[in-house]
């Protein structure tokens, strides 16, 4: 238990050290800097003109010499696995240490091989000797549109070090071999997020939590019994009906593609910052998939148009050192459509759909129109912050959260 604290006591003091060192790095990379925030002299757009491809460094870039590079393939099963196991025990915690996101080997995949990607953005780490993976980044490729402009970008994510080479400075070099990646593939822009603060945010989110087994969480401690209220009072207060109140309210399916496309597409473009997302897109990010992601529509019981979307991904959440419960069952809103269905009960019924799947917690970003029904629906402000950053655009004011229509999973 002590050295545990201990552990995390040290980690913490690593994290403040490595701050400026954090800083110093980003100041070498073509991303808004924070002395140019609000300078109206600087154009939006791309900070630096491609390289020719002749030009991108060819050979990968040097690690520390006790490691090696590995290329993931993720569809193969012991590579899965690797992946899998290094995230479940390394990869983001909350800052009290009381959970680790516990990403699935079937979301990995869905979230890694969407149309069009590349195994050689799925970058693994390994010790030469005992070829154990200590390290992993990834992207993959996707279309942003930044206002009127569609950008071919490079969304990274997953970026995990293990526990035990924190001060490795592992993490910069592993930025730069996946920016080198990419760049032989033609591509100069990127998009990422972070809990953390780095130059410079194109715009910053609010996490919201909507209780839908309030019990469990405050047993676990995500959440905490409200002043003045008994558990049984808590209880009632996040009581859901047992079935969707909404007519026509339907899982979708192949054949919805063409409509939810045009659906999505005309809903999206109101945003400053937007995937432009085809029906190939459309099928591999929201067609369901068992414990990935849900999606639901209406379809009008008279004219059979479809009117409304809602979507969300599953995402649990490792419970460290509870006796009674070891995993946190979490949905987190995904994409929402609504043109004839008020958002406030089209998400609503989501989340009796969560809640009737056995969901702990509904998380939603104050992203597009979420302000709308965060409140009403009885969803709590997280304590988590989530910043979104791109890699090579300058973007002249950070945007509100509203005006952003990009969820990364
Ligand atoms: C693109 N990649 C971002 C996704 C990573 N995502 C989901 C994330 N990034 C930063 C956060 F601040 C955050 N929060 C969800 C809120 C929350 O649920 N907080 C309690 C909690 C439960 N489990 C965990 C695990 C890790 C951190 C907080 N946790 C806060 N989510």
């Amino acid at each position: 238990e002590s050295d545990l604290a201990l552990d995390n006591l040290a980690q913490k003091v690593q994290e403040s050290l490595s701050l400026d060192q954090r800083h110093k790095f980003w100041e070498t990379q073509p991303v808004g800097q924070f002395k140019d925030i609000g300078n109206p002299t600087l154009p939006e757009g791309p900070i630096e003109p491609p390289t020719p491809l002749s030009e991108v460094k060819q050979e990968p870039y040097n690690l520390p010499n006790l490691y090696e590079w590995v290329t993931c393939d993720i569809h193969d099963e012991q590579m899965c696995d690797e992946i899998y196991t290094l995230l479940a025990n390394n990869y983001v915690e909350d800052d009290e240490n009381m959970f680790r996101f516990n990403y699935s080997k079937e979301f990995l995949r869905w979230a890694l091989q969407p149309p069009g990607y590349f195994t050689a953005w799925h970058i693994g780490v390994r010790v030469k000797t005992s070829k154990k993976m200590v390290a992993f980044i990834t992207g993959i490729p996707a279309r942003i549109r930044v206002r009127d402009e569609v950008v071919n970008m490079a969304e990274i994510n997953f970026l995990c070090v293990h526990k035990k080479l924190r001060t490795k400075r592992l993490a910069p070099v592993m930025i730069k071999e996946v920016t080198r990646r990419v760049h032989l593939e033609n591509i100069w822009q990127a998009a990422y997020t972070a809990g953390v603060i780095l130059p410079t945010p194109v715009a910053t989110c609010q996490y919201w939590h909507r209780s839908l087994n309030p019990k469990k969480l405050i047993d676990v401690g995500f959440s905490r019994l409200g002043a003045r209220m008994t558990m049984s009072r808590t209880i009632k207060l996040y009581k859901l009906p047992e079935s969707t109140v909404t007519p026509g309210f339907r899982k979708m399916e192949i054949h919805d593609v063409p409509a939810v496309t045009r659906l999505i597409r005309n809903y999206l473009s109101q945003f400053i910052v937007a995937p432009d997302f085809d029906e190939n897109d459309v099928e591999h990010w929201l067609l369901p998939r068992e414990n990935v992601v849900d999606s639901y529509l209406v379809e009008s019981p008279e004219t059979h148009e479809v009117t409304d979307f809602c979507s969300f991904y599953t995402l649990p959440s490792s419970i460290l050192g509870n006796p009674n419960y070891s995993t946190l069952k979490a949905a987190y809103s995904f994409y929402n459509v609504s043109t004839a269905t008020p958002l406030l009960q089209l998400m609503n019924d989501a989340l009796i759909v969560a809640k009737q799947k056995d969901y702990d917690v509904f998380n939603a970003l104050d992203v597009m129109q979420n302000e709308s029904f965060l409140k009403e629906l009885k969803f709590g402000p997280g304590d988590g912050k989530l910043h979104y950053y791109l890699y090579n655009y300058r973007v002249r004011h950070a945007l509100k959260s509203s005006e952003l229509g990009l969820v990364l999973l």
